[in-house]
């Protein structure tokens, strides 16, 4: 199944693109020249069996990991060498950044919390809970995008995992990314979390662009316009999920099934 061209709602364009990107662990090569070009205004997948390198790119993408080769250019700036900080105030975040929900406040009050982060990876805790009041309109119209407006009071602490996991979410779209990073977002998640976090994902790529780990492949089907599969920390193939599904290579090496 491919994902219908009328839910693309702005021009896509390159604002992250990696060029022979590789990551050597002592003699062992975890990710071997990998180009990719992730586009604003679309939702890309990178999918592979375990092992195959997804997380390694992904740090090497935000910076956690240095490449022993190749470049990574963001919004036409070369990031080979910037800091995982600075990345994230240029506007490439990855879900875990700050994805620490404090289990004893509300929802309202962890998206403040997240509202007057810097850059994602430090918090002011000395700030009274009155200077966060100016970010309440801003804070509502997230818990609004997330579906957590019933929430909004709750005690973070109370949610249920899948409701975690989208606050979470919403302290992530807190800092505005222009890329946004999510490592496995369904993972752990019931049927209908899966749905919710679906539409999430949907609603916030109109704006930005999402690449995502993920390893249940009907949501790959559902929601992401360009899918790259890993193998052995090499690209094995690239293009929409109709596309790569039906490559005889991908079937055998990852999916391996009639019905992938
Ligand atoms: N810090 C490290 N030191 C040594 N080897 C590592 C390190 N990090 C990852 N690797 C190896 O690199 C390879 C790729 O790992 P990576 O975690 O990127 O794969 P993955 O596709 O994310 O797997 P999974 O789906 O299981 O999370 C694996 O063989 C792993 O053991």
């Amino acid at each position: 199944m491919a994902v219908p061209a009328q839910d693309l709602h702005e021009e896509p364009r390159v604002v992250l693109s990696a060029r022979g990107l590789s990551k050597s662990f002592g003699a062992f090569l975890a990710v071997r020249d990998v180009d990719l070009d992730i586009e604003h205004a679309r939702v890309h997948a990178l999918i592979g069996p375990n092992g195959a390198g997804k997380t390694t790119v992904f740090n090497l993408l935000t910076k956690f990991l240095q490449p022993t080769a190749g470049s990574i250019t963001l919004l036409g700036t070369d990031i080979t060498k910037t800091s995982p900080d600075k990345v994230a105030r240029m506007g490439l975040v990855r879900s875990f950044q700050i994805s620490a929900v404090f289990p004893h406040l509300t929802v309202l009050d962890n998206v403040r919390v997240a509202l007057q982060r810097p850059n994602g990876l430090s918090t002011q805790f000395w700030l009274p809970t009155s200077a966060l009041d100016r970010l309440n309109d801003r804070a509502d119209e997230l818990i609004e995008t997330v579906g957590l407006k019933r929430e909004r009071n709750a005690i973070a602490a109370d949610l249920s995992y899948g409701r975690k996991r989208v606050l979470e979410i919403a302290t992530t779209l807190a800092l505005d990314p222009k890329v946004l990073l999510l490592d496995e977002p369904m993972a752990g998640m019931g049927q209908e979390d899966i749905g919710t976090v679906s539409n999430i994902i949907r609603e916030v790529a109109k704006t930005r662009a999402v690449l995502m780990v993920e390893h249940n492949l009907s949501v790959v089907a559902d929601i992401c316009h360009q899918v790259t599969v890993l193998q052995r920390g090499e690209i094995l193939a690239e293009g929409d999920y109709a596309t790569v599904s039906k490559d005889e290579r991908v079937r055998l090496a990852y999916m391996g099934t009639e019905d992938a």
